[in-house]
């Protein structure tokens, strides 16, 4: 059973159209997310971390909001940021700003204990820890083992390897509009509509989140 790691009911209900029926379910684990510029990194060490915890195959989803002339903020914070300002207030920051583009982005990262370079042996995969790395395509720095050097809470010589898939969706922030999404929905407007105007298909057919979890769907159908 592969567990989506997220304490997000949005992010569940948007991931579920991907993922076949009674093969996925939802862990809500609050793994404990590093402080990087990207998201990459993060999701990857809470994919390690939520591998431990479940002891099966984790799907990390680290997402968030980057605007253009604000130099990617609140980015990796957007979490922190919505708690603390909430977006309206986030509204009140980029409605005197000329540019308002911004754009989602979505990074989705499995870890099932073993490698993916070879095709693993699903008899030998277990607690082994392999050396394979993560395909290039959807990798990011973080996506090769070693490249983070070890896992501190651990005695392995390696961390896990993880596999990432990014999506990307570009928009501009506007004024709150819409009952529809969560989070920043309401104020991220794609094709003159904003998220939160959108049903759960609707976005997923254009979304940061689709577009990750598309990638990640038909890699794990043919691995
Ligand atoms: O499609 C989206 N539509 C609107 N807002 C979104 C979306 N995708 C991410 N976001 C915002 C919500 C949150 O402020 C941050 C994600 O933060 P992020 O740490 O990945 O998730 P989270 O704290 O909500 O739950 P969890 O870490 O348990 O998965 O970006």
């Amino acid at each position: 059973m592969l567990r989506y790691v997220t304490t997000n009911p949005g992010k569940v209900r948007e991931a579920e159209s991907y993922l076949a029926d009674g093969s996925v379910s939802q862990l809500d684990f609050d793994y404990a997310e590093i402080q990087a510029d990207e998201l990459a990194p993060i999701a990857a060490r809470g994919a390690r971390e939520a591998y431990r915890e479940a002891g099966g195959p984790v799907l990390v989803d680290d997402a968030g909001l980057f605007v253009e002339a604000l130099d990617g903020f609140p980015g990796p914070y957007s979490s922190y940021v919505e708690d603390t300002l909430g977006i309206d207030r986030v509204w009140e920051i980029a409605e005197p700003l000329e540019d308002r583009r911004a754009a989602f982005r979505c990074t989705l990262a499995y870890c099932d204990g073993a490698g993916f370079a070879a095709s693993p042996d699903p008899v030998d995969r277990g607690d082994r820890v392999a050396a394979a790395a993560a395909g290039p395509d959807d990798a990011g720095p973080d996506g090769t083992p070693g490249t983070d050097g070890t896992d501190s809470e651990t005695e392995r010589a390696e961390p896990l390897p993880v596999k990432l898939f990014e999506g990307y969706v570009p928009g501009r922030i506007v004024a709150p509009r819409g009952d529809g999404g969560f989070g920043y929905d309401p104020i991220f407007e794609h094709d003159g509509e904003t998220f939160a105007e959108m049903d759960t298909e609707r976005k997923n057919a254009v979304s940061h989140r689709g577009r990750a979890l598309e990638k990640f769907a038909e890699w794990y159908a043919d691995r």
